[in-house]
């Protein structure tokens, strides 16, 4: 069993290779961690793991993406007390509420009892190759506050 999950939506790909470049980085410390899109999980399943990591892209006016509310909303009715998690997602600065998906995500994460290991990540639009090794140092960050070592 992984000790780390990682859930993201992502519509034209942008925030699917922040996710991918972070799994990277987890691996490099020895973990696999689980990558799934939103649509095919649920959030019960993040009481799983020891380590969350969620990706969203911001919609309509700072909303989540709509495949992210019911994961959203189901939320409340899990702990993820002693859990670690980071929150992602690219964006663009040209709307009023640059990254607000990221932020609402943190916000319910800390409410539910997460411990934040890094501050929100968000990426203008297509991550360059720079934004993507920051990807990978925050996985293997993340990974390394969990614990482990490769
Ligand atoms: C209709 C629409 C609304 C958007 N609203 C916001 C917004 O409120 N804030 C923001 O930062 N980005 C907003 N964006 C930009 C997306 O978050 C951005 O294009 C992002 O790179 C998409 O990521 P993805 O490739 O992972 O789907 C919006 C984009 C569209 C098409």
């Amino acid at each position: 069993m992984s000790k780390i999950i990682i859930v993201y939506a992502s519509m034209s790909g942008n925030t699917e290779e922040l996710a991918e470049a972070i799994a990277a980085g987890i691996q490099e410390a020895g973990i696999e961690p689980v990558l799934k899109n939103v649509m095919d999980t649920n959030a019960s399943e993040l009481e799983k793991y020891e380590g969350v990591l969620l990706g969203a892209y911001t919609w309509g006016d700072g909303d989540l993406p709509d495949e992210f509310e019911d994961f959203y909303d189901d939320m409340d009715d899990i702990n993820l007390d002693g859990r670690k998690f980071g929150v992602f997602g690219s964006a663009d600065s040209s709307y009023t509420y640059f990254g607000k998906a990221v932020d609402t995500l943190e916000e319910k994460l800390a409410e539910i009892g997460g411990e934040k290991v890094f501050d929100g990540f968000k990426v203008e639009l297509n991550p360059s190759k720079d934004e993507k090794q920051q990807c990978h140092e925050l996985g293997l960050k993340f990974a390394t506050a969990l614990g482990v070592s490769a």
